[in-house]
């Protein structure tokens, strides 16, 4: 039932930020992310249960916090990035910033620059970008920025949506006209419509992966003068 599968996510996240940890509980983290992804949990209640284990004093248990979280941005998609995308959060972490002392403080600007550059591209999401130049101004000393973090993309690729015949011709689908998947779109096209392949940055996938015609002239059209 939900109330269990909730409190599932409750214990995972005591096991997870446990002072008793020598080393991260990356079994309990990944099922963190799953119970956030199943929507077992809302997103709200999950980023304020974190929130809650990031205040203690403990650094050990606010540095195990903070791979949690960590953890759900990166892997939990737009719910997740919406709850900590705020005025409210930034602010939260900037105060937090102000007292805690490293390796927790250091930890703390190091994702704050990530999601900063992970959200470039996100007018949603600005708010994290102003409040790293902010940061960034009044003095704040932040870490360089680690090629691999900066792998790290906001948008995570469309589900592959479902139909019996072309989304661009519209032909029938059957034993000889077969489905394929855009990966930029996630839509089903004949294998005509999507004979092309495309790297997609954005999503991460950094291999040739098939894409549909609107989709392959989206994104290789020439950059704008
Ligand atoms: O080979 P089939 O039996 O037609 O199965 C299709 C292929 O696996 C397609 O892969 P592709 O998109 O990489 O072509 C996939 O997109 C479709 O959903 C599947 O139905
Ligand atoms: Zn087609
Ligand atoms: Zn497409």
């Amino acid at each position: 039932d939900m109330f269990g599968r909730s409190s599932q996510f409750d214990r995972s996240l005591e096991k997870a930020t446990s002072q008793l940890l020598l080393e991260p509980d990356w079994d309990s983290v990944l099922q963190i992310n799953d119970c956030i992804r199943q929507g077992d949990i809302q997103p709200k209640y999950a980023v304020a249960a974190i929130r809650k284990k990031l205040s203690t004093d403990n650094p050990h248990v606010a540095s195990f916090s903070l791979q949690v979280l960590e953890s759900c941005v990166k892997n939990c998609g737009a719910p997740i990035h919406h709850e900590i995308a705020t005025k409210e959060f930034m602010e939260f972490l900037k105060d937090l910033v102000k007292v805690r002392s490293d390796p927790v403080k250091g930890r703390i600007l190091e994702l704050i620059q990530v999601w900063s550059h992970a959200f470039r591209n996100e007018a949603n999401y600005k708010v994290v970008q102003d409040t790293y130049n902010l940061m960034k101004l009044e003095g704040y000393q932040f870490p360089v920025l680690k090629e691999s973090d900066a792998m790290f993309s906001a948008e995570k690729a469309p589900d592959w949506k479902d139909g019996d015949c072309c989304a661009r011709c519209r032909v029938s689908f059957g034993m000889v006209q077969r489905k394929h998947h855009c990966r930029n779109c996630g839509e089903v096209f004949c294998s005509k419509c999507s004979s092309k392949n495309s790297i997609i940055p954005k999503f991460g996938i950094e291999r040739e992966v098939r894409v549909c015609e609107a989709c392959y002239e989206g994104l290789n059209k020439p950059t704008k003068k």
